[in-house]
Order: C-alpha cells, then sequence, then structure tokens
C-alpha cells in the first residue's frame, strides 16, 4: 500500500526542489503511517521550496483520492523553515493581568466554535505541567463547562499515557475527529504518531502542526481548550503563544523552580506577546508521605504564594507532591476522575474555578 501511494506521490512536481515529491526526499516510506483504512503523511518542507504549502497538500489529496483501501486521509505538512508568514496578529495594547471587566481586545482569527482558549505551560520540562494540564480540564469539565484538551507538547506528548488513549482518531470530510474520554474532547499528536516511528520536529514545523490541531480537529462548540503547551520558552513557544487566539496562560511550577528563575521565563514569554498571565500553578508543593499521610515541606511553605505576588501574577493554588497522583497519572485515570471526592481533586477543582472566572469574567457579574 505504501509503495502505490509513493508511486502516485512521485508524479507530483515540486517547485524550486525536484520534479518528483518522492525522490525529493520530502516524503519518505518512514512518513506514511496506515492503520487500517486511516493514512497519515507527514511531507517535511525544506528550506529551498518555493510553492504554496496549500496547493501541495491539496495536490497530495488529489492524488490519493478514490485510493483504494484509503478511507481517511491526513496530510501533515512540516517546514524546517520557518513557517509560512500569516498575518500579522494585530498589535495589541498591553492589559494589566488583574484588569477588571471583560478583555474587549480584538482577538487573532478566534477558532470558530471555541470561546475560549487558555494555554498551560511551564519555564522548564518535569514540572508536571501535563499532568496539571489534564486534571485542570477534567475539573473545568466537572464544574459542567464543555471542555477540549489539545496536546500540543509534540516534542513528547504525554496525553495517550496520561488519558490511557491508545485510538487513533476517525477523520470524517477531511476533518479529524478529537478523541473523548472522561466527558472531555482531546487531540495530540501522539494519536498520530506511531510510537516506534516518532517524528522528528525541528523548529517551526511544531507550529504548522499546531495550526492543524486548532483549526482542523472538528472540536465543536467548546467553552474552553487547554492547551498543554511544550515545555520551555523557545522560539516555537513563542510563535504558539503568538498565533493562537489565547485568553490567558497559567504557569506551572515547582517550589525551587519559582525560586530559581525558570518560571519568570515563561512569565516574560506570554508579557511580551500581550497575553495575560492567569496565575501561577505551584506543583509538587509539599510532600505527601505515602506510609503515614503526613506532610512535608520539603521546599519550605508559602514561599511559592510570596513569588507570585512578589512577580506580580496571581497564585492560582498548589498541588502536593502525592504518589497518587503519580500512580493515577502513570495508569492513564488523572486523579480528578478515578478520585473525585478526595483532596487532590478539590485542589484541582479550586484551580479550574480560579481559571474559570479569568476565562468568563462576565459570568460572574451577573
Ligand atoms: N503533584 C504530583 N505529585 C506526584 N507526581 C507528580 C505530580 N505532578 C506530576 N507528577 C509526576 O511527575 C512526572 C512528570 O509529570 P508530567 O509528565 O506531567 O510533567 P511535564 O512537566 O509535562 O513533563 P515534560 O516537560 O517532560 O512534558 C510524571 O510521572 C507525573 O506522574
Amino acid at each position: 500500500m505504501k509503495k502505490v501511494i509513493l508511486a502516485r506521490l512521485s508524479t507530483i512536481p515540486v517547485a524550486g526542489v525536484h520534479p518528483d515529491l518522492v525522490l525529493s526526499g520530502m516524503i519518505t516510506e518512514r512518513d506514511v503511517a496506515i492503520d487500517g483504512g486511516k493514512v497519515v503523511i507527514s511531507v517535511n518542507i525544506p528550506e529551498s521550496f518555493k510553492g504554496d504549502l496549500a496547493e501541495l497538500k491539496q495536490a497530495i489529496e488529489d492524488k490519493l483520492a478514490g485510493l483504494d483501501g484509503i478511507d481517511n486521509l491526513l496530510v501533515v505538512m512540516t517546514a524546517e523553515r520557518p513557517a509560512p508568514k500569516a498575518p500579522e496578529p494585530p498589535k495589541l495594547k498591553k492589559r494589566p493581568t488583574e484588569a477588571p471587566g471583560r478583555d474587549m481586545r480584538p482577538l487573532s482569527a478566534p477558532v470558530p466554535g471555541i470561546k475560549t482558549i487558555v494555554a498551560v505551560a511551564s519555564g522548564k520540562g518535569g514540572v508536571g505541567k501535563s499532568t496539571t494540564a489534564v486534571n485542570l480540564a477534567l475539573a473545568l469539565a466537572s464544574l459542567g463547562l464543555k471542555v477540549g484538551l489539545l496536546d500540543a507538547d509534540i516534542y513528547g506528548p504525554s496525553l495517550p499515557r496520561l488519558m490511557d488513549i491508545h485510538d487513533r482518531p476517525a477523520i470524517e470530510d477531511d476533518r479529524v475527529i478529537p478523541i473523548e474520554k472522561y466527558g472531555i474532547k482531546t487531540m495530540s499528536m501522539g494519536f498520530l504518531m506511531e510510537e516506534d516511528n516518532p517524528v522528528i520536529w525541528r523548529g517551526p514545523m511544531v507550529v504548522s502542526a499546531l495550526m492543524q490541531m486548532t483549526r482542523e480537529v472538528d472540536w465543536g462548540e467548546l467553552d474552553v481548550m487547554v492547551l498543554d503547551m511544550p515545555p520551555g520558552t523557545g522560539d516555537a513557544q513563542l510563535t504558539m503563544a503568538q498565533q493562537v487566539p489565547l485568553q490567558g496562560a497559567v504557569i506551572v511550577s515547582t517550589p525551587q523552580d519559582l525560586a530559581l528563575i525558570d518560571a519568570r521565563k515563561g512569565l516574560k514569554m506570554f508579557k511580551n506577546v500581550d497575553v495575560p498571565i492567569f496565575g501561577i500553578i505551584e506543583n509538587m508543593s509539599t510532600f505527601v508521605c505515602p506510609h503515614c499521610g503526613g506532610e512535608s515541606h520539603i521546599f519550605g511553605h508559602g514561599g511559592a504564594e510570596q513569588d507570585a505576588h512578589r512577580l506580580g501574577v496571581p497564585f492560582l493554588g498548589a498541588i502536593p507532591l502525592d504518589m497518587a497522583i503519580r500512580e493515577n497519572s502513570d495508569a492513564g485515570t488523572p486523579v480528578v476522575v478515578s478520585q473525585p471526592d478526595g483532596p487532590h481533586a478539590q485542589a484541582y477543582r479550586k484551580i479550574a474555578m480560579n481559571v474559570a472566572a479569568r476565562l468568563f469574567p462576565e459570568a460572574d457579574e451577573d
């Protein structure tokens, strides 16, 4: 099947690169993933490419249209050069983080059907950003909101593991259908990649993949989309923060990371692109002993809250370092759904209420 696909694609000329798309090296056998009738093709766009990405994508779809054995086709364009220039978002006036009332600033191209988007970011990896994003999304849903969770951490997508999802999403009318679990809609590049054949993402490829996951996925109507960003504050994260119409961002940080400067880098990045910072979530704040249940303040206590205030951003809440959170995360049953009445679910719900209050300030005024 791969051979038939590649044979058809090799008749497509690529402007400025090669008269044959396959010989150009932009698509190899490894870039074609087949799962039953679902086919995902990732195209590596080199610097020398002079054509139009949308036209090339269309040409690939046309060539494969009607091919026996393909029910659903998804073409992902990935580029090593700077992403195709999107229209510059309007220059927005800075909005104070705690500005009262509704944010009336124009949004850069809102995504139809999605009322609000909140980014979950961290200054560095391994602080529990994805665990926090998943539990925050589920806690927002438990408040009665329609929630989507987009795992934009395409370097190391963790949603398949954290939510125990191993299916591939369906594709209908050229749109990917997000996978529903525990009452929220989810999408992750991890759903499309083969575990033993990871895609190597280079620089701005990330951005075009993100745009496709935001806009070409059939999210339906959402009150809030939680966007799990890749860790760190590099160019890819910066471009994401600019290109997605974010209502705000939350920064996940451990106590020691707050005391250091990583979390501050995250704050600075969003401030630079005029995205309001909803606040800081302190993860792994106190240590809960798995044997006696006693709490130890290994990194000191209350420091994060003070740090947040010192940095001029709200403190949204703290989540302890607890074996139950790790075990549930790793088993794909986030603590908010596996122990909905437990103290951790409560802590996440409290944070979710803080976030919801910032996402929908008008609801507070009623
Ligand atoms: N509050 C917590 N208590 C105990 N374990 C936690 C807590 N938060 C996260 N973990 C565990 O820490 C590990 C890293 O968490 P996670 O994958 O969410 O981090 P991340 O910041 O998204 O990482 P990366 O940057 O690599 O994507 C996981 O094993 C997770 O279960």
